[in-house]
């Protein structure tokens, strides 16, 4: 009688330390294994600031980075929510995981849910292995060298789309104008992505309420629903299926859903074949491609839609990101931007004002030097992820000789690119912008595995040379008609946003565009 009094306190206590076991999972596991770490908080873990979006994720990656407690170390414990994750930042240990035993760390962790979310699963980004290996190789070829290439004349037209509409800003000066970095970029990469792999004109550079433009936006427009809903799928993608969270906006999915299904009926109806992207979309699904192993899955419909929508999300906001600080930079650095400029001198004396693919992937290395610093300086990510996947029956992957530390099966994987790129011991004097360190003669002082902008291994970035090409052109085409100074609102430092999981500057990357033709006209 007098124990069934006391069970609802019983219960109570009992759950209060269910919830407090549970809470303490990640930092009780790092306390006995033989590994250092940063202790977390209950529940949040080490994320705390960035979930509140009180730093951005670049700057607390950093911050653990150089933490006194993990000096020194290949690797470290921290923990993500409940669950323990590594850092790894040894380069040996790098070039082993993700190189040599990549089978074993090809997955992301993070994840959204396939039956829930589709057109968010059944894509490169978060599809997990063997599915992803077979997804990958049917798209590589829309990205090929070849493919890439003809696709040169497509970017180039926008190029000029873009000096165009430059060449329409008021004046602030005699041969002087002010634009804004960020969005003139957003809407070139926008642009060159619909009219390269959709075959559409998404006049993103010509039309302020240019759909295409308004959506992609929408994708990484952060407001605390969608900064919520992004964040899930990374720390807590366990409860993805439950929150019914989507990868891409609803209104966005729907508009992309519309648009790829309408051209892909368009060219099956008028018979019509432009080679691009699109068309690889419909060969794939006329040749009846599926993936997946047990279940398989058509690539048709909304799957369809899913590479598409993906292409899209991967390309414009990344390859927009490393123009804009390239261009910022270059505002910094006159020295920088006269022997840039030089050199687009020389290619136009040679070719005239159109510069062929060859000349500008293999005869201008020091537009090459300046697009590897800027990717350096600002890597689109704080880190790449990678859980580890480990064959039935294997519990651990062993690190030896390296360590002695075992990496359970399951434990997710953190390679912190930005931290790595600016740390003094691989790139001296780090916050210097400075191309001079991919010269040719100096490239065997990077170490492998300490610059990995694009990511690396197998599960690396699939448009890394097409986001290249179209940063020269941009770059070239720019420059070309150009000079590029300080404005009075050009920022001195740069500060980044605490509610993106790309590399955002809070502040406008302002300059002044002098006229300054390199042709003759
Ligand atoms: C300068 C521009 C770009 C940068 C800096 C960049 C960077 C990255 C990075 C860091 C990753 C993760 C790699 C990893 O986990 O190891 C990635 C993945 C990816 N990127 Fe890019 N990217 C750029 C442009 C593009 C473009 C233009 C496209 C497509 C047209 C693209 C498509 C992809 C895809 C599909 C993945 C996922 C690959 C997979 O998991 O198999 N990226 N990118």
């Amino acid at each position: 009688m007098i124990f069934a009094s006391y069970l609802p306190l019983v219960a109570i206590c009992l759950v209060l330390y269910l919830l407090w076991f549970v809470a303490h999972t990640g930092t009780r596991y790092w306390k006995y294994a033989q590994l250092p770490y940063i202790k977390g908080r209950p529940v949040v873990g080490n994320f705390l600031e960035a979930i509140l979006m009180r730093k951005s994720m670049f700057d607390l990656m950093e911050e653990l980075y150089a933490d006194v407690r993990v000096k020194g170390s290949s690797l470290f414990g921290i923990c993500r929510m409940f669950t323990p994750t590594v850092i790894v930042r040894d380069p040996e240990l790098i070039k082993q995981m993700l190189i040599k035993d990549a089978p074993f760390f090809i997955n992301r962790t993070m994840c959204t849910d396939p039956h829930g979310d589709p057109i968010g699963y059944y894509n490169l980004l978060m599809i997990r292995n063997p599915a992803w290996k077979q997804l990958r190789s049917y798209l590589t070829p829309s990205l090929s060298i070849s493919k890439i290439k003809q696709m040169y004349q497509l970017v180039e037209q926008v190029g000029d789309d873009m000096v165009a509409s430059l060449d329409v800003l008021p004046k602030v000066r005699p041969n002087a104008r002010e634009t804004e970095f960020k969005e003139l970029c957003a809407r070139f990469t926008t642009d060159v992505i619909a009219s390269t792999f959709f075959g559409m004109q998404a006049n993103s550079l010509k039309d302020e309420a240019s759909e295409f433009r308004y959506y992609g936006r929408k994708i990484f427009e952060y407001g605390p629903a969608r900064g919520m809903t992004m964040a899930s799928f990374f720390f807590m993608p366990e409860l993805v299926p439950y929150l019914r969270l989507k990868l891409f906006p609803r209104d966005t999915e729907a508009f992309l859903k519309t648009v790829i299904q309408q051209e892909i009926a368009r060219r099956e109806q008028n018979n019509e074949n432009r080679g691009d992207f699109i068309d690889s979309m419909i060969a794939l699904k006329n040749n009846n491609a599926t993936i997946g192993v047990t279940e398989k899955i058509p690539l048709q419909g909304d799957i369809l839609v899913a590479q598409a929508a993906t292409f899209y999300m991967a390309s414009f906001e990344t390859t927009s990101s490393v123009l804009s600080f390239a261009l910022y930079e270059l505002t910094k650095n006159p020295d920088v931007q006269a022997r840039l400029r030089e050199e687009i001198r020389s290619m136009i004396d040679k070719y005239g004002k159109i510069i062929p693919y060859e000349a500008l992937t293999n005869e201008m290395p020091y537009l090459g030097m300046v697009i590897s610093e800027t990717a350096r300086l600002y890597p689109v990510l704080p880190f790449l992820e990678r859980q580890c996947t480990l064959p039935e029956g294997v519990t651990g992957y062993k690190l030896e000789p390296f360590h002695d530390f075992v990496i359970p099966n399951g434990m997710p994987v953190l390679i912190p690119i930005y931290a790595i790129h600016r740390d003094p011991q691989f790139f001296p004097n780090p916050h210097k912008f400075d191309p001079e360190r991919f010269a040719k003669e100096n490239l065997d002082q990077i170490q492998p595995c300490t610059y990995m902008p694009f990511g690396v291994g197998p599960r690396t970035c699939l448009g890394s040379h097409f986001g290249t090409l179209q940063i020269k052109v941009a770059l070239v085409k720019l420059l070309s008609k150009y000079r590029i100074d300080r404005s009075s609102s050009t920022p001195d430092v740069l500060t980044y946003r605490k509610n993106a999981f790309t590399l955002h500057s809070n502040e406008g990357l302002y300059a002044d565009l002098i006229e300054d033709s390199l042709g003759n006209e």
